[in-house]
């Protein structure tokens, strides 16, 4: 058993390296064992040569884990420098992430009972990090860890930030920090900073994920799901669909899933809420939840062994390049930093944007509504804001048979609660469009333009992939990526002007 008030020591010779048990961005996470305690515990590997952070961050993150004393969240027993590696040495959470588990038995997502536990589990922690004054900033299921007594814990303070913080700190809170699933419109538009509502954003989206099994456009390229958190009405879930879930539910994930971040409650507000007031105690509903799985490495091992299967079965010009790609994908990916403005004046100079984004029809837009804009903290169908006008161009440079089920779901809410026709909104009229103007994610749009523009100014991730295997390979499948050499990236440049 781990114990917050013994000493850990900073000879790396005291642990002994198990298994591995997760792998992020820039790190990889052991099973390992303390000797001098015999004791279980999980050694983080941060690769300081692979990271994006500077070390003065580095060190703030190893500072706030070491001070964290809140049973929800993981802290650190101590940390030190091994081999241009940063150990951070943690206890050890037996099931690992909810994203694995999710992975390996739980496609489609787990039960209400279990998610009401595990939600109220991270709210508590995110109650205890707001209160000392940090933002979270990296809120997902992969950061929400479970033990075998089915304690909940949420990780991963790489992006984490104070709102105490001046200066430098303070100005990267204007930068794009997080996971772009996850990640609240007022974190992605350049200029207006955040505070610490956007981890209650990111709480809702990770509702969705926990009761879907994936984000919402989870199956789209990062940058495009930048947009389309920006422009659509927010996602949630459907009365209609997700008929399993309760109303309390639906209404909680609404009330987080607010546009504006002035309306969306605090954590205090949210723990109060009915959805929290039924939940089980985690040993009653978390802890069933891996009863009859094997240990967590031999999941871990096996889901890498799948991933890497997937792999070698694409044609890739660089399948190592696509490897890094693929996988920072799906793991979400944490610490974005590019520029919005910039990637918007250049789609805007496409002269065929514009025209093909002048006069889009309402309807179009309804596709890709998932849920109104909440508010009012009521589940209607949203009005469709004008802003919104332009939505139906990405479903017409992805092509249909692109859209996540999930996505396609979500659009079912226009429908359910609208005379209009199901058809013409979830799938015909779409599709003519794309027709008409001969565009789907295979064919060229704009040919010999660049896509230089859009690169980030920093991010770990760049240092390691090219920015088209990054915005590309996650949802577009291969054979088409490598068709059209030179012209993939002229679908990054068919997005809507002027939002
Ligand atoms: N204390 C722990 N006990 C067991 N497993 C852990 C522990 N910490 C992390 N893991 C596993 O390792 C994975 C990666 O860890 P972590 O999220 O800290 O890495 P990262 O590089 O910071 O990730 P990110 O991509 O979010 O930046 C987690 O998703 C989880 O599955």
């Amino acid at each position: 058993m781990g114990s917050g008030s013994r000493n850990y020591s900073a000879n790396p010779n005291d642990y002994r390296l198990l298994e591995e048990v997760g792998y992020g961005a820039s790190a990889t996470v052991y099973h390992a064992i303390y000797i001098p305690y015999n004791e279980e515990v999980a050694v983080k590997s941060l690769d300081l040569d692979r990271c994006n952070s500077n070390f003065d961050d580095i060190r703030k993150e190893a500072q706030i884990m070491s001070l964290i004393d809140h049973r929800n969240v993981v802290k650190s027993y101590c940390s030190f420098v091994v081999d241009r590696k940063l150990w951070v040495i943690m206890p050890f959470m037996a099931q690992g992430s909810c994203l694995h588990l999710m992975k390996t038995a739980y496609p489609d997502g787990f039960e209400e009972d279990a998610i009401g536990s595990i939600l109220k589990e991270t709210l508590k922690a995110l109650d205890y990090l707001h209160q000392h004054g940090h933002i979270h900033r990296d809120v997902k299921a992969g950061n929400i860890l479970l033990d075998s007594n089915g304690e909940v814990k949420l990780s991963d303070f790489g992006v984490s930030a104070s709102m105490f913080d001046t200066g430098d700190r303070q100005r990267s809170r204007n930068t794009f920090v997080g996971t772009p699933c996850w990640m609240a419109p007022e974190v992605l538009q350049p200029g207006t900073g955040y505070n610490f509502k956007a981890d209650i954003w990111s709480f809702g989206i990770t509702a969705l994920e926990l009761a879907h099994g994936h984000a919402p456009f989870s199956k789209y390229p990062p940058m495009k799901v930048l947009l389309m958190t920006i422009q659509n009405a927010p996602p949630g879930l459907d009365y209609d669909r997700d008929r399993k879930f309760s109303k309390s539910f639906k209404e909680m994930v609404a009330m987080c899933l607010v546009k504006d971040q002035t309306k969306r409650p605090s954590v205090d507000k949210l723990l109060k809420h009915s959805f929290f007031k039924q939940a089980k105690p985690p040993e009653l509903s978390v802890k069933k939840l891996f009863a009859d799985l094997p240990p967590l490495w031999t999941r871990v091992k096996a889901l890498q062994l799948k991933d890497a299967a997937q792999l070698a079965l694409k044609r890739m010009p660089s399948a190592e390049q696509e490897a890094i790609s693929q996988s920072e994908y799906k793991r979400g990916v944490s610490a974005w930093n590019f520029d919005v403005d910039d990637l918007k004046a250049q789609a805007s100079l496409v002269q065929e944007d514009e025209d093909i984004a002048e006069g889009k029809e309402e309807e179009e837009n309804k596709f890709f509504s998932s849920s109104k804009d909440t508010s009012d903290s009521q589940l209607n169908v949203e009005k469709r804001n004008s802003d919104n006008s332009q939505q139906a161009d990405f479903m017409l440079q992805v092509g249909e048979n692109d859209v996540p089920q999930s996505d396609k779901r979500n659009g079912s809410i226009a429908e359910a609660t609208t005379s209009t026709s199901e058809k013409d909104v979830g799938t015909g009229k779409i599709k003519a469009q794309a027709v008409k103007v001969g565009k789907t994610q295979s064919g060229p749009l704009v040919p010999g333009t660049v896509l230089g523009h859009y690169l980030p100014e920093r991010g770990r991730l760049f240092e390691r992939m090219s920015i088209l295997s990054l915005l590309l390979s996650p949802s577009l499948e291969p054979t088409s990526l490598h068709q059209h050499d030179g012209s993939i990236c002229q679908h990054w440049l068919w997005w809507p002007v002027g939002a």
